[in-house]
């Protein structure tokens, strides 16, 4: 069980360290949170909220990867090289298509009971 609490710790410890220090995380997590609200003001069902934590949890988590990445990175590699670069671009290519994924499982999910509660009289 400690060992157990001593691993949650750093890994919330990486957590904090990502959104402190990556201005896309900050976004990630305010637009998290409004997704949240308006996921209560939707009333969405629990098929929708499980589609919708599963897209959040995915850009979170690929940004976290995203991050990792770059700290190792800039580690082995302080220098200009190719093979940096292509990881890099490679992780953050791993952000945007997770991002993408989100904004549609958001617009298919919130979308129509959205566009419902703005144009109902
Ligand atoms: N060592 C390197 N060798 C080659 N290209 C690099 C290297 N470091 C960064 N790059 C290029 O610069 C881009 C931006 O890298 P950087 O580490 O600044 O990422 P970032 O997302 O801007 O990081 P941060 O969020 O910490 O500002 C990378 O996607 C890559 O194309």
């Amino acid at each position: 069980m400690k060992a157990f609490i001593r691993s949650a710790g750093l890994a919330i410890s990486g957590i904090r360290h990502s959104v402190a220090t990556q201005r896309h995380m900050q976004f990630h997590c305010i637009a998290a949170f409004l997704v949240f609200i308006a996921g209560i003001i939707l009333s969405l069902d629990a098929l929708e909220w499980a589609m919708i934590t599963m897209a959040v949890g995915m850009v979170i988590t690929t940004e976290m990867i995203n991050t990792a990445m770059e700290r190792v990175v800039d580690l082995a590699c302080p220098e200009w090289h190719p093979l940096a670069k292509i990881a890099k671009d490679c992780a953050a290519g791993a952000v945007l298509v997770s991002a993408i994924a989100a904004v549609i499982t958001g617009l298919l999910v919130m979308g129509p009971p959205l566009w419902h509660l703005l144009t109902r009289g």
